[in-house]
Parts: C-alpha cells; sequence; structure tokens
C-alpha cells in the first residue's frame, strides 16, 4: 500500500461537530447541582427570605388597620415583634442564602471544570487541532461559568418561590377563599404571559448568545494573534470590521434578551396591581358584611405586592435556563464522547520503571499511522530502533511524515503496528510513563510568559537554583542568563524577549532537568541564525555523550553526517533509506 493509502473507514469517528445526545445535556445539567447537602441550605434561606417578605408586607398592613382601631397596646404587641423579625430575618435570610448558595454552587463550579479539563486532556493536543481556540477558550471558561446559574438563578428561585407561593395562597385561603382565588387565576396567567414575552421575544437570541460570545472571542483571539502580518498586509481594517459585526449579533441578541425580560417584568408588575384591585373589589363586601375584620382586610389586599416580587423570579429562572442549556450544549459538543480515531487511549496498566534493564530505549517494527479525523496514513511501515548514546538524524522533504513520527513516539498519535519502549509495548503504557522515557522539543518551544525560572522549574519543580544555572551552563545560556540580571529575567509572551536560538536552548535546558532518556527535536534550527544553527545542532548531540541518554533529531537542513550515529530518510510517510 502507498504512503497515501486511506484509513479504514470504520476507523473513523472524530466529528466533534456530532448533535448530542439529550442525555448528554442533562448529564451536564446534573453534574452543575451541588450535593444535596450543600444546596438544601441555601435553598431553606433563600424560601424563608421570601416568606418573610411576604409575611412583611402582610403583617404591617395589618398593624397599622388594627393601631388606627386604637386597641390596648398589648394587642399589637406581637405584630410589632413580628414585624421586626420579618424585617430583620428577611435581610439576614437573604444574606445567608447567598452566602450558602454561591458557596455551593462555586466549589461545583471548580468540580465541574476540573471535570471539563480532564474531558478535553485526552484529546489534546492532536484531537483540538481542528477546534477554534477562541471558541474553545469560550466554551471553557463563559460556558463553565454559565453552568453556575443553574443551581443559583434556576433550580433554587423555581423552588423557593414555588414553596412561598403556596404556602401565601394557602394562607390567604383560610382568610378569604376569593381572595385565594383571584392570587390563583392571575399568578397562572402571569406564568402563561411571561413564557409568551420571553418565548416570542427572545428565546430565540437567549440560545444564541454563548455562541455568539464564542463568534467575538475566536475573532478578537484572530486579529490579536496576527496583529504584525494583518498590519504589513494592510488588512487590519478588514479584520476589526469582523470582530465589529461579531460584536453588534452578540450586542443585538443580548438587547433582544433584555426586552424579553423588561416584558416580562412589566406583564408581572401589571398582572399584581390586577390581583390587587381584584382583591379589594371582591373582598371588601366581606369588610362590609362584617365577615372580615379590617386589619386582615389590610393584610389580604397587601399580600399579592409580595407575593408578585417572590413570583417575579420564576420567568427571570426560565429565560436563565434556556442559556445555561444552550451552553450545556456546547459543552457536551466540545469533547466527543469517545477518542477520535487516530487519539491514543491512555492506558494504566503497565510501567516502564519495573522493566528491567533493556539495552533498546525506542524500537518501532512496521509501525503506520495517521492524524486524528484524515483519512490519509502519514507514516507506513516505518522501523527504528534507538539505543543508549544514539544520535540519529530523521531528514525528508516537507510532508515527508517527520513531525507524525514525533508526535506518535510521545503518544499524541496513535500508532499500527509495535513501539515498544524498553521492551514494552507502549500502548500497554500509560501516556506519563512513555512521556518519561521520550521528551519532545517542538520547533517553537512555548515559553510562559514568566522569568526564566518558571519555564524551567515546571520540567522539575524540586530543582534547586544552582541546578538550573548549572542546566543553562551547560546549554550554552550561563553568561546570558547572568548578563540579564539571573533567574528572574522575563521571557516575554511567548518567549518575545528571547531569540529563536535562545528560546530552542532553554527548551533543551527543559529536557535535560525533565531527565528523559529520549530527547526528540523538531526542526531545532527552524527559528535560529544560520550562524548558530551549527553550534546548537553541535550542542544537542552532545547530549548523547555519556552514553546515557538517546537524541533523535529531525531536520530537513543538512547535519553533518560524521555527527550523527545514524540516518533515516523519510518520503511520503515510508522509510526510504537509513544508516547506522
Ligand atoms: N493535523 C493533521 N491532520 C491531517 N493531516 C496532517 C496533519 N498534520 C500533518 N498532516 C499530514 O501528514 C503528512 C506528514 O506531515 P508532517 O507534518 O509529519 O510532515 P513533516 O515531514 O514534518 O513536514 P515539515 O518538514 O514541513 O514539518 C502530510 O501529508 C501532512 O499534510
Amino acid at each position: 500500500m502507498s504512503a497515501s493509502a486511506s484509513v479504514p473507514s470504520s476507523d473513523h469517528g472524530s466529528d466533534t461537530s456530532r448533535r448530542p445526545a439529550a442525555a448528554d445535556v442533562a448529564g451536564i445539567l446534573s453534574s452543575a447541582l451541588p450535593p444535596r447537602k450543600r444546596f438544601a441550605p441555601g435553598l431553606i434561606l433563600a424560601a424563608l427570605g421570601d416568606f418573610s417578605a411576604v409575611v412583611l408586607l402582610g403583617l404591617s398592613m395589618w398593624l397599622i388597620v388594627r393601631a388606627a382601631e386604637q386597641p390596648p397596646i398589648l394587642y399589637l404587641n406581637f405584630a410589632v415583634v413580628g414585624v421586626r423579625a420579618c424585617a430583620i430575618g428577611r435581610a439576614a435570610f437573604r444574606y445567608g442564602d447567598r452566602l450558602a448558595s454561591h458557596d455551593a454552587a462555586f466549589r461545583q463550579l471548580s468540580t465541574l471544570r476540573v471535570s471539563f479539563y480532564e474531558r478535553l486532556l485526552p484529546i489534546a493536543p492532536a484531537g483540538l487541532r481542528a477546534t477554534s481556540r477562541g471558541d474553545l477558550l469560550s466554551r471553557v471558561v463563559r460556558d463553565v461559568d454559565e453552568l453556575q446559574n443553574y443551581p443559583l438563578r434556576v433550580v433554587q428561585p423555581v423552588i423557593s418561590s414555588g414553596i412561598v407561593l403556596v404556602l401565601s395562597v394557602v394562607t390567604v385561603g383560610i382568610i378569604s377563599f376569593p381572595a385565594a382565588l383571584v392570587f390563583t387565576v392571575c399568578l397562572i396567567l402571569a406564568s402563561m404571559a411571561s413564557v409568551w414575552a420571553n418565548r416570542a421575544i427572545s428565546a430565540a437570541s437567549e440560545r444564541r448568545i454563548s455562541a455568539l460570545r464564542g463568534r467575538l472571542a475566536d475573532a478578537i483571539l484572530d486579529v490579536l494573534a496576527s496583529l504584525d502580518v494583518l498590519t504589513l498586509f494592510g488588512a487590519l481594517e478588514q479584520r476589526l470590521g469582523l470582530v465589529q459585526r461579531a460584536d453588534d449579533d452578540l450586542r443585538r441578541a443580548e438587547r433582544r434578551r433584555a426586552i424579553g425580560s423588561g416584558v416580562a417584568a412589566a406583564v408581572v408588575s401589571l398582572l399584581a396591581g390586577a390581583a390587587t384591585v381584584l382583591t379589594l373589589v371582591l373582598t371588601a363586601g366581606s369588610v362590609s358584611s362584617g365577615a372580615l375584620g379590617a386589619p386582615l382586610f389590610g393584610a389580604i389586599v397587601m399580600v399579592p405586592a409580595a407575593v408578585f416580587e417572590v413570583f417575579a423570579a420564576v420567568p427571570i429562572a426560565l429565560a436563565a435556563r434556556r442559556q445555561v442549556v444552550a451552553s450545556a450544549y456546547r459543552l457536551s459538543t466540545a469533547v466527543p464522547d469517545e477518542l477520535p480515531s487516530g487519539i491514543p487511549a491512555d492506558s494504566a496498566d503497565g510501567d516502564v520503571s519495573e522493566v528491567d534493564e533493556v539495552n533498546l530505549l525506542v524500537e518501532l517494527a512496521g509501525l503506520s499511522a495517521h492524524h486524528p479525523g484524515s483519512t490519509e496514513y502519514a507514516l507506513r511501515e516505518v522501523n527504528l530502533r534507538v539505543a543508549p548514546g544514539d544520535r540519529l538524524l530523521i531528514e525528508g522533504a516537507s510532508g515527508a511524515g517527520k513531525t507524525t513520527l514525533a508526535q506518535v513516539l510521545v503518544r499524541f498519535i496513535d500508532y499500527e503496528g509495535s513501539y515498544q519502549i524498553r521492551g514494552v509495548e507502549a500502548r500497554k503504557l500509560s501516556h506519563a510513563a512513555v512521556r518519561g522515557v521520550v521528551g519532545l522539543c517542538e520547533q517553537s518551544p512555548y515559553l510562559f510568559d514568566s522569568d526564566i525560572r518558571q519555564n524551567l522549574k515546571f520540567a522539575a519543580e524540586d530543582a534547586t537554583d544552582d541546578r538550573l544555572m548549572e542546566v543553562l551552563t551547560r546549554v550554552g545560556l550561563g553568561e546570558w542568563v547572568a548578563d540579564r540580571g539571573g533567574l528572574s529575567a522575563r521571557v516575554g509572551e511567548s518567549g518575545a524577549l528571547v531569540s529563536g536560538g535562545q528560546a530552542q536552548r532553554i527548551a533543551l535546558a527543559r529536557a535535560l532537568l525533565a531527565g528523559f532518556p529520549v530527547i526528540v527535536f523538531d526542526e531545532p534550527t527552524a527559528n535560529v541564525d544560520p550562524d548558530q544553527a551549527d553550534a546548537l545542532i553541535a550542542d544537542i548531540l552532545a547530549l548523547a555523550e555519556g552514553g546515557d541518554r538517546a537524541v533523535i533529531i529531525i531536520s530537513h537542513t543538512p547535519v553533518p553526517r560524521d555527527a550523527v550515529s545514524a540516518t533515516l530518510r523519510l518520503a511520503a510517510g515510508r522509510v526510504t533509506a537509513s544508516t547506522g
């Protein structure tokens, strides 16, 4: 079969834009809810706060009317105490509710975010190449954040206001049945009207807001990442136009959402007024006939205002639910349920540290591989052996499969055939075990916007400053670091304050600190001044001196043959020549 042979179609399942099963969204929503024992205190406090607000208004009115009748002060005492208790209770319960419910939701949020990263990790980096970064960022940040609204602004308000509404209607019903009937009818009408207003005006916009935020983040990231190219080619205005359009669309959607909420709130206020007037009209007769005392009449007439204030949380919760569901949907489609074909599954079975000393570090036999989502094999039937002390050069034209081989060696991409590490088949090893043996220094090593120390220490947390300086000196950066004022010198965003060669040498130092027995260098001289390239290659190859480690250099720029112990030439994914 040729290098461009197709992968059997059954191998493919890497469509990350699939429609999620409803269970995915439901599962994400239920995982956004804190455990019951954390959720319950906030819910109880919220219900108590709402109930205090309703009782406060009713009892205050009762007190005012009863006081006007000038009874002995003793008769008013319980109401005076009750009003005070409800006023203080309302504020205290609400404060406690905010504290308890936000604490529970934020704790759950951190669990959610970690679980999202855990789902993302197995497919990174090879499985995420087709995903736009801005949109992914918006999913990881905004959509995960949005899920905190599920317990806070959807479930809790609906349950607590539901409890208070039922209690209020029942209490009013005991005093006056017609008043309770008016309440119930007005509440049902308010529910229907606010749901309708929301649906008709803002539902579609609410569902689109999360996706529009992702589009805006994408457009902004695109401009920021390529600001220099866009400026040089005079294309900045046009790209800014895309940002502007994404921003306009998002603003329009948010405005419609605000209009929908405004109309729903207006409808609720209108029906609250109608409920008050109707209660007044329907119960006035009972007062003149003496069936209902004036103080109770006053209380009942005031209660709708408080009850509808509690009810106002319901349409807001319905709107919030739509947006939360849209975010859950985006999260469910961000990561496929199954690993896409071409991405290796992590195995927890074996560990190379248990293996007795085996002379061969890496051995490939008939190894083939394809990129996730691709139908073409990028590597075919590759054989390779690497022992300690080896300095292997892999060469080949652009597109020959050199980088793919490097990615297979560190298990970013899966393989067919055999790939053994110290005699153990790599697919039986955990990714961490493989990456403990084989390290990769990429063409453009990523440098964190921090100091030199932090850029090295993540490879060896416990390394002392002396050890860091020793390694930096070994890779030829000792003097440079000293001139820059030591290990606290910053490297700038993406290494903007260091040259390509210095960045490669920092990556080299990292690899040394991590102590990989095999280090793969993918085009280490690609961003390096030609004058410095030879010295860098010589320093890299020198790492294998002493025979305790092997170095694999991938390069399509010439490397002196006598400096390496073996060469492997790739063309269209196949080994066409090998020496050593
Ligand atoms: N993410 C990807 N998805 C699908 N195909 C890919 C992907 N990356 C590379 N390929 C394809 O795999 C083949 C080998 O690419 P690879 O990057 O390994 O070549 P290379 O020898 O490293 O080239 P260069 O020297 O230009 O970096 C090419 O045909 C390329 O188009």
